[in-house]
């Protein structure tokens, strides 16, 4: 039977136009059976899934209704495991099978003990008993008894059970090294043939992957020279071309604070680095190295007094850390990188959906939260971000959770509805505790340079922002901006995002930071 059932699922809809043979019309049906016996989740459980084997028994049961129509004899009405109707290959057409078989003779595949060609249709009456077994990883399916397989082995001969194929011709390690895989229409369908999962050989032609060097991952440091290449190499380069052969004089001076303050560094900082640089070497040589040494050290004196660590006052149960900012600035994001920081240092913490706008910041905050093994709050689309926190902060208590980090909107389009709300949510914290919440945390994207600015100066307003943390600085950022926003606003910087892993995120440190802007070394 076993044969006849892979007979079953090559052929699998041959019968019908060729429009109905897609995997689709297949798929779809069981993909949208009511769950039962034979819905979706049952035939794709997890390989690590421990009910896997009792549901494997389901495909040697009488098939489901709704699941697959009934055929003509009960070898025919074997339900197609799922694995074999949905994903990227969908059912196998006989004429697959056929063109391989015509194509052999100009292919042969190597001596092998295993299958050449597609099984031959064994007889016998054993349909219901004998379903297709898969083991435990999912790995192979086991009810192919090569003796049953024409020219597998010796009648009797116990040969190891082989990865399934889709077309014979396999090499013992599963892979015809010449059988060219034909689709429907004879053509070679090496070029389409999908990636197969674990279990599944083909005979099409693969090329081999180039063993890939480990690519080694660079240091955040590196990640924000990167981020910062742009501003750095632009401002050094015209600094150099502006101090080449030059004596340090007025012109030089005002021309050096223009370049500054274009690269977002803000009027203040650039007086101070033009300031210095008179100071120091009025009237003489000047090389573009010493102005980027100064600019370092002049922006490093305004990032000290803000690079500081985020503190927590765990005597509160828990710390409240409220995360604002426009959207996409990667509130969600910084979430979970700072959710996976304080639960991998042994706290409790719990995050809050506070963004009930968007459906996808409530999926992506769970998503991190599981990941980061953190309790999770939310509510239902479109509800009161305020009564959430409410809630967040109460069952966080409960819990006796040391942190709570609450997502929150950030549609600056209508600048007076988040203020309400924004505002709505401290002051219903603050019922629960006056000093709550005791962070209020913005997020600034490093990519958007001057806007930035008004971003912390409209926040600060809205929901007494004490703190800032700086993203996307691996991209090609703006990172002037900062140097502009910390000797304006004198907000603490925490941290700053230097990618989109749980990782990629980092303590602020001034030095490196100035370093990183001027084009030098850490
Ligand atoms: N390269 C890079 N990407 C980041 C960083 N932080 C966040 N992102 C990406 O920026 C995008 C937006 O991040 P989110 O965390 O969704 O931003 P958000 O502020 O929560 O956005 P809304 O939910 O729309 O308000 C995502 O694609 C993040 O992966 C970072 O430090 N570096």
């Amino acid at each position: 039977m076993a044969l006849s059932f892979i007979k079953k699922v090559f052929t699998f809809g041959k019968e019908k136009p060729a429009e109905e043979q897609a995997p689709e019309a297949s798929q779809t049906k069981v993909l949208e059976a009511e769950p039962g016996p034979h819905s979706h989740e049952e035939h794709l459980p997890l390989a690590s899934d421990p009910a896997f084997p009792e549901q494997l028994d389901i495909a040697g049961a009488a098939p489901a209704a709704d699941a697959v129509e009934p055929s003509e004899d009960a070898e025919d009405a074997a339900i197609l495991p799922a694995a074999y109707q949905i994903g990227d290959l969908g059912v196998i057409p006989l004429s697959l099978l056929e063109a391989e078989a015509e194509a052999e003779p100009e292919t042969p595949a190597k001596e092998t003990p295993t299958a050449k060609t597609p099984p031959s249709v064994s007889s016998g009456d054993q349909a219901a008993d004998e379903a297709p077994v898969f083991d435990a990883s999912h790995d192979e399916v086991t009810d192919i008894r090569p003796e049953e397989i024409s020219g597998a082995a010796e009648e009797g001969q116990t040969v190891p059970p082989q990865p399934i194929s889709l077309l014979g011709g396999e090499t013992p390690g599963g892979v015809a090294e010449d059988a060219p895989l034909r689709d429907a229409d004879g053509e070679d369908a090496s070029k389409t043939q999908p990636l197969l999962p674990k279990g599944f050989a083909t005979t099409a032609k693969t090329t081999e992957a180039e063993p890939i060097a480990p690519y080694p991952k660079l240091t955040w440091f590196q990640r924000l020279r990167a981020g910062l290449a742009r501003t750095s190499s632009q401002l050094t380069g015209q600094i150099s071309a502006l101090f080449t052969k030059r004596k340090l004089d007025d012109d030089t001076l005002q021309d050096l604070e223009d370049l500054l303050i274009q690269a977002d560094l803000g009027v203040e900082t650039a007086m101070r680095v033009t300031d210095t640089l008179a100071s120091e070497r009025y009237g003489k040589d000047v090389t573009g190295e010493d102005v980027s040494r100064i600019m370092a050290s002049e922006i490093a004196k305004v990032l000290k007094p803000v690079a500081k660590p985020l503190q927590l006052d765990l005597t509160h149960k828990p710390h409240v850390i409220l995360v604002v900012g426009v959207n996409g600035t990667g509130k969600t994001t910084t979430i979970g990188k700072l959710a996976a920081k304080l639960s991998g240092a042994g706290l409790k913490v719990m995050v809050a959906a506070g963004d009930t706008f968007r459906a996808a910041a409530i999926e992506q905050l769970k998503i991190w939260a599981d990941r980061t093994k953190s309790e999770f709050i939310g509510t239902k689309l479109g509800a009161d971000a305020a009564g959430l926190a409410y809630d967040a902060f109460e069952q966080a208590k409960a819990k006796k959770c040391d942190v709570l980090i609450i997502d929150t909107a950030g549609r600056l389009q209508n600048k007076a509805e988040l203020m309400a709300e924004l505002e709505k949510i401290v002051r219903v914290l603050g019922k629960l505790d006056p000093d709550a919440p005791h962070t209020v945390l913005q997020t600034l994207d490093a990519t958007t340079g001057q806007n930035a600015l008004n971003q912390v100066e409209i926040f600060r307003n809205i929901a007494g922002v004490n703190g800032l943390i700086m993203t996307k600085l691996d991209g090609t950022a703006r990172g002037g901006i900062l140097v502009a926003i910390s000797a304006k606003h004198k907000l603490p910087v925490y941290f700053i995002g230097v990618g989109e892993g749980v990782d990629d995120l980092e303590p602020f440190e001034a030095e490196d930071f100035a370093h990183a802007i001027a084009g030098l070394g850490q």
